[in-house]
């Protein structure tokens, strides 16, 4: 992008549908999976495996980021990353991203050459283009991320597969995010590690093809909570996950910034979402170099903590904090 745009000082509606529409997608199209990028009525990527997975997640302002506690070229980043993060949580790799933008008439050029910024650089993370999208008019900020990607000739991972007897294993972080959220809400704007965390993720991308490859059974990524996207493996699998608390490590940066607020740092670890760590169920002895070893699949249904039914919420749900 031009730097000289950063200067300037029109609205949205000042640069019209077309204006905006050439300033996020002048990044241009670089990446081998596009054959055809922004400008047509449609994109055309390859899709060497002859299948395409397609995933999508929405942000909506205020409910996913807030812009005093996140810049635009973060929560770019951010947007892009939780869709790339269900990539790989099939096993897959990105080919693209199409974005939809919903903003009011009068949010700034700067705030929408941010987000364009944030998502082309978590794109070029994974070597892929942003392809297409769409832009309208909207009383609040809306961003929707559609990421497709290519199974390299795998099976997808999915989250049915888990057997009882399985391993469950994690790849990335848990509960930072949480704790930067925590932070965040109580007024606080250090440049804590947990905080970067909050603002933007860093999943293990290049772990889900890897977990692919070396037999995952089941797998998902965290965006809710462990233990609440631990309970859709189980549920879909029709096994019971039980999570060993003598098996998962609290680092020590979430024990500091705990003590400091007076939280408990394992509510964050086991339900705090949006680190988009994978967790993935493997047969014993199969878990692959990387992966954290957090707890056991069994007969039965739901998702325990050392045998016993955790008692407080497990994770985020829309309409229900
Ligand atoms: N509006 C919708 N229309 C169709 N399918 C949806 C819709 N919302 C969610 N889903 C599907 O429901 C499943 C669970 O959604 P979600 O919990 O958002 O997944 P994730 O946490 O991986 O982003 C996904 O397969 C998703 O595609
Ligand atoms: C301002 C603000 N408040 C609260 C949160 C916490 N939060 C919002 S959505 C969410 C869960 C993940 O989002 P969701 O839309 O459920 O993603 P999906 O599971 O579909 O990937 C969390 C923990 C936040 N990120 N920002
Ligand atoms: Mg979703
Ligand atoms: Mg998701
Ligand atoms: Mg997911």
């Amino acid at each position: 992008m031009d730097p000289e745009q950063g200067q300037d000082e029109r609205t949205v509606s000042e640069l019209g549908e077309f204006g905006l529409i050439r300033r996020v997608t002048e990044g241009g199209s670089r990446a081998r999976s596009t054959l055809l990028g922004p400008g047509d009525d449609a994109a055309v990527l390859s899709a060497p495996d002859n299948r395409v997975v397609a995933t999508t997640d929405v942000l909506v302002q205020d409910v996913h980021f807030r812009l005093d506690w996140s810049s635009p070229h973060q929560v770019g980043r951010k947007a892009v990353a939780v869709n790339l993060s269900d990539i790989a949580a099939m096993g897959a790799v990105p080919t693209g991203l199409l974005v939809g933008l919903g903003c009011a008439p009068d949010a700034s050029t700067e705030l929408v050459d941010g987000l364009a910024a944030g998502m082309w650089a978590e794109a070029e993370t994974v070597g892929i283009d942003l392809v297409g999208g769409d832009m309208a008019t909207s009383p609040t900020l809306t961003i929707s991320v559609t990421a497709l990607g290519d199974l390299q000739g795998r099976p997808p991972v999915t989250r049915s597969g888990a057997c009882p007897g399985d391993i469950v294993a994690c790849a990335g972080r848990l509960g930072w995010s949480a704790a930067g959220l925590a932070v965040l809400a109580r007024g606080f704007r250090s440049p804590l590690a947990v905080v970067g965390a909050h603002r933007v993720p860093e999943p293990p991308y290049a772990a889900g093809p890897e977990a692919a490859e070396a037999g995952a059974t089941a797998m998902i990524d965290v965006s809710d909570g462990l233990l609440a996207d631990l309970g859709h493996i189980a549920e879909a699998s029709g096994v019971s996950v039980d999570v060993r608390t003598d098996w998962v490590e609290v680092p020590q940066r979430l024990s500091e910034v705990a003590s400091a607020l007076g939280a408990n740092p394992w509510q964050w670890v086991l339900t705090g979402g949006e680190d988009q760590a994978l967790v993935a169920t493997f047969p014993e002895g199969g878990v692959p170099a990387g992966w954290s070893v957090v707890g056991r699949v069994g007969e039965g249904a739901g998702v325990t903590v050392d045998g016993a039914e955790y008692e407080q919420q497990s994770g985020w749900q829309h309409w229900r904090q």
